[in-house]
């Protein structure tokens, strides 16, 4: 190990021991720019804050856990790649879309790198689509300075605590009740929450900077996926054709993207993503208000209570979920 790296190391545990801590699903976490963070990933969105360069053809996909944003990755890279592969051939047949438009924080993982003062440098040469559940006070500045546009996809409270609760308890991971889950998400102590704070961090930006951050909801994708994904298209700067709108290509877009059809493809019912999560636990119902299923009466007070307090001011609401 070079010297240089072992010093980066050493102020990266100083730094650690120094922020507030709690137990995670995943081990630590960390109280970070007021976001709770894992040790290992923690590690990575300082390494990107120092040395990423965000370059303005860059588009960022950015959510917060289980939101949509496998859906999301496999519509903007068949909408970005459709001149390159026709849908009958596209790598979403045989990949993950995560394989596909990778995480910003992840990728120096993927790349079996310790995080090191050049290791950055392989990130520039990676795919122009990239994804993320850093925050947006986390980001690195490049991303906030450059042109690179970014695309967030929320979800309504309820089923993205449902939907997390079921992927982690699936995968062996979470020792919590749903009871107990919701009640640490309500706290904010959830990887990359608290989750009222992610979701107002880019509909802030949205408004102010519409022509760089795109805020959309999983909701009204459901309910109107063509004009979605038309809007999609015509943001990252691919918009369809009248010849292919005719053609049909957004509705075959859709179709090749839609839950069904990804989960039930051979890569996506037996592979992995990364070295330790089953493909298979990124495809789920997918239904809008499942957590009516899951969440009991005073679980959904108390997150009533909470959504209220915190989103009331901002123009933020959610159909899936009146107050
Ligand atoms: N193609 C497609 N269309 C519609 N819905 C989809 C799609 N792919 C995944 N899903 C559903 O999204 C939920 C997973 O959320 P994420 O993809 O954001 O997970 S992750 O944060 O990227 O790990 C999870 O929701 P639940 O079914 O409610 O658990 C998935 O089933």
């Amino acid at each position: 190990m070079s010297e240089e790296t072992k010093i980066v190391i050493d102020s990266h545990e100083q730094l650690l021991l120094s922020l507030p801590k709690t137990n995670g699903w995943l081990g630590d976490i960390y109280l970070y720019q007021g976001f709770w963070c894992p040790s290992k990933i923690l590690t990575n969105i300082i390494s990107l804050q120092k040395h990423y360069q965000a370059h303005d053809q860059h588009i960022l996909l950015a959510s917060t856990p289980k939101s949509g944003l496998t859906w999301l990755k496999a519509l903007v890279f068949s909408i970005t790649n459709r001149v390159t592969y026709t849908l009958s051939a596209t790598p979403l047949l045989t990949s993950n879309p995560h394989e596909l438009v990778p995480f910003l924080e992840f990728t120096l993982y993927a790349h079996n790198k310790i995080p090191e003062i050049n290791s950055t440098s392989d990130i520039s040469l990676s795919p122009r689509l990239f994804s993320t559940h850093i925050p947006y006070v986390s980001l690195p500045e490049s991303v906030k300075h450059s042109n690179c546009r970014v695309i967030y996809i929320c979800r309504n409270p309820f089923d993205s605590l449902v939907s997390f609760w079921h992927f982690a308890t699936g995968e062996g991971r979470l020792k919590y009740t749903m009871e107990e889950y919701a009640e640490k998400f309500c706290e904010g102590e959830v990887g990359f929450g608290p989750f009222w704070d992610h979701i107002l961090g880019f509909w802030k930006e949205s408004l102010e900077k519409p022509e760089k951050v795109l805020f959309l909801k999983y909701e009204n994708l459901k309910e109107d996926p063509v004009f979605h994904v038309k809007k999609l298209a015509e943001f990252v700067g691919f918009p369809f054709s009248l010849e292919e709108e005719k053609q049909g290509v957004v509705e075959e877009i859709i179709k090749l993207c839609s839950l069904k059809n990804l989960k039930e493809l051979e890569v996506n019912k037996n592979g992995k993503f990364m070295p330790n999560f089953r493909n298979k636990s990124y495809f789920r119902k997918g239904e809008v208000g499942d957590w009516v299923n899951h969440l009991s009466p005073s679980m959904v007070e108390r997150l009533k209570k909470v959504m209220q307090e915190k989103l009331s001011n901002s123009g933020l609401t959610f159909k899936a979920v009146l107050c």
